[in-house]
């Protein structure tokens, strides 16, 4: 099946096209079935792989996308890469670079090469440095040496001397953080991160971080207005970009480049190997590791269960017409199996809960009856843990306030407090019998702060409305979350109707007019015919 993912130049589109149609057909889970090659062949080290094993014993054999990515990024070549979510991309993103210092330190003499990863949020940088922590086999503190976590907080400001003066000082091979982390530090002193440090260059979940010009084909006004805003508001992954690729005081040494994502478009991946001037010689030399078809296989693996709850407004609630009445696996079933003696992370901060009292007196922009319709669903069908993604305009705080009210052991997401997450990053087999019977825990957030995070023990993902931009990729994204390499998850919606006849809003249209948005539960019938999917009942409201 290795075939089903090519490692390709921009010449060779026509083959993988006609490989993405063989795919389809024979309906075939491309990500999980290469496997033929170990390791140890794609070009780590022995030791490497040794420290793999013991630490991710349930890690035996690489994808499919790390098949093909692991040895054009051990060998320096620009990639850009796009597999379904939960396909092994970010795994092997830190595997490979970890595997490549282990290397360089076994081979001697040369310093190692200095990697750059650009995150869109701290909690995938988090997810990553855990991930490498565990590959160590060392505490997080241990560790730090390997990784430099650029983060910003509010407590200790990333442009304090201090912070400054160790990140100019730092010796790790590896900086992860935003890139808004990155420039503030760029603009406060460009010293401390000189830019010619680095021989890697990686961005996570890069159709979210950078903008591009519209397709062909569309209209002026969008060309207009990408346009002013490209001018007016470059994104900080942008400027970041430039400055090491473009600007005239751009290192000497151009960095290889790497970017990747479950929800790369074509004209995404187009424009930014072609036209984005930070791969040279137009990207002719780029390796493209693409999936067949990334959207339609991203939510329907058979391991997840998709259920859409409504809640009228008079808060009766029922299953979404037409679900079936499959019986799901319970999710708490499937345990993947990790090392004994890990240890667990060290967070960085001092836990602090969440301060909600101020909502004490102030009336919820939350409707009751949804908020009670998640806490029941939570209460009777969540074993451990759960994510709660709510609408990008949220208040997740007052969420969390409001879900506590009712009895629901909640917690805005933030992995860098152990009881906010952190502790889900890892499956300790140390700790399990104690989660086991901890109360379980519902970690709210946003989609913006959820992109690309893996928390093995999480079995749910409740999903307040159908995702704003009413795309099916988001949808996936997000229900992605759980059903990763074959373990169980279900995905809830929860969707509010409106009365019978009356529009669920309106937003503007053009100057003066006004236009109606079509109902919720017609665009989430709409995302899953285009991914395939058919929802089941969740049985505790049938
Ligand atoms: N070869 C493998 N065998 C088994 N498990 C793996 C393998 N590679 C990665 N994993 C596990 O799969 C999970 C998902 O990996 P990862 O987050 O890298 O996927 P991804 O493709 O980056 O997903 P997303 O697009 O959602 O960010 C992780 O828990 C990781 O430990």
């Amino acid at each position: 099946m290795t075939s089903l993912l090519r490692v390709y130049t921009s010449f060779h589109t026509l083959p993988l096209q006609c490989l993405s149609l063989q795919a389809r057909a024979l309906s075939i889970p491309a990500y999980h079935e290469s496997a033929s090659r170990s390791f140890a062949d794609l070009g780590l080290s022995e030791h490497a792989v040794t420290k793999l094993q013991h630490a991710f014993p349930a890690v035996l054999r690489p994808t499919a996308t790390q098949t093909t990515f692991l040895p054009a990024l051990l060998g320096g070549k620009d990639v850009l890469l796009s597999d379904k979510t939960g396909s092994g991309k970010t795994f092997a993103l830190v595997l490979g670079l970890w595997g490549r210092y282990i290397a360089q330190q076994e081979r001697g003499g040369k310093r190692p090469t200095s990697t750059l990863i650009l995150t869109p949020h701290r909690d995938l940088a988090l997810q990553c440095a855990y991930w490498v922590y565990r590959l160590q086999g060392l505490p997080s503190t241990d560790a730090e040496p390997f990784v430099h976590l650029l983060l910003r907080s509010a407590s200790e400001p990333l442009t304090d001397r201090s912070r400054l003066t160790e990140l100019r000082d730092s010796k790790s091979p590896l900086t992860i953080g935003t890139p808004q982390a990155v420039l503030e530090v760029l603009h406060a002193d460009p010293s401390a991160l000189p830019l010619g440090r680095f021989g890697t260059v990686v961005v996570d979940e890069v159709d979210g971080m950078v903008e591009i010009p519209p397709p062909p084909g569309s209209g002026k006004s969008a060309k207009i207005k990408f346009e002013k805003n490209w001018k007016r508001h470059p994104t900080p992954t942008r400027q970041v970009l430039d400055m090491m690729y473009l600007e005239e005081d751009a290192p000497a040494r151009r960095p290889q480049l790497v970017m990747m994502s479950a929800t790369l478009s074509g004209h995404h991946r187009q424009w930014l190997q072609s036209h984005s001037g930070w791969f040279p010689n137009r990207g002719k030399d780029v390796v493209g590791v693409y999936a067949p078809d990334t959207t339609v296989a991203v939510a329907a693996p058979d391991t997840i269960t998709h259920h859409a709850i409504l809640v009228s407004p008079s808060g009766q609630v029922a299953n979404i017409e037409g679900a079936i009445a499959t019986r799901s696996t319970d999710p708490g079933d499937q345990v993947e199996g990790t090392a004994e003696e890990i240890p667990s992370p060290q967070t960085a901060q001092v836990v602090e809960l969440e301060n909600t009292e101020e909502f004490q007196d102030t009336p919820s922009s939350f409707n009751p009856s949804t908020l009670e319709t998640i806490a029941l669903a939570f209460a009777l069908d969540v074993p451990r843990v759960a994510l709660l993604v709510l609408p990008a305009s949220a208040a997740v705080r007052r969420a969390v306030f409001d879900l506590r009210s009712l009895g629901v052991n909640a917690h805005g997401l933030d992995v860098l407090q152990t009881e906010r997450g952190g502790a889900y990053l890892e499956r300790n087999a140390k700790d399990r019998d104690a989660a086991a019977n901890a109360d379980p825990i519902l970690l709210v957030s946003t989609l913006a702060s959820t992109r690309g995070l893996d928390l093995p023990e999480m079995t749910h993902v409740f999903m307040l409305g159908i995702p704003e931009d009413r795309s099916a990729d988001t949808y996936a994204h997000m229900a992605g979350r759980v059903g990763r390499f074959g373990r169980t998850g279900k995905v809830v919606s929860v969707i509010e109707t409106v009365p019978m006849g009356q529009s669920p809003g309106i937003v503007p249209r053009k100057a003066g007019k006004m236009e109606d948005l079509p109902d919720e539960v017609e665009w989430l019938r709409h995302i899953f015919g285009q991914l395939g999917i058919t929802p089941v009942v969740f049985e505790h409201f049938d």
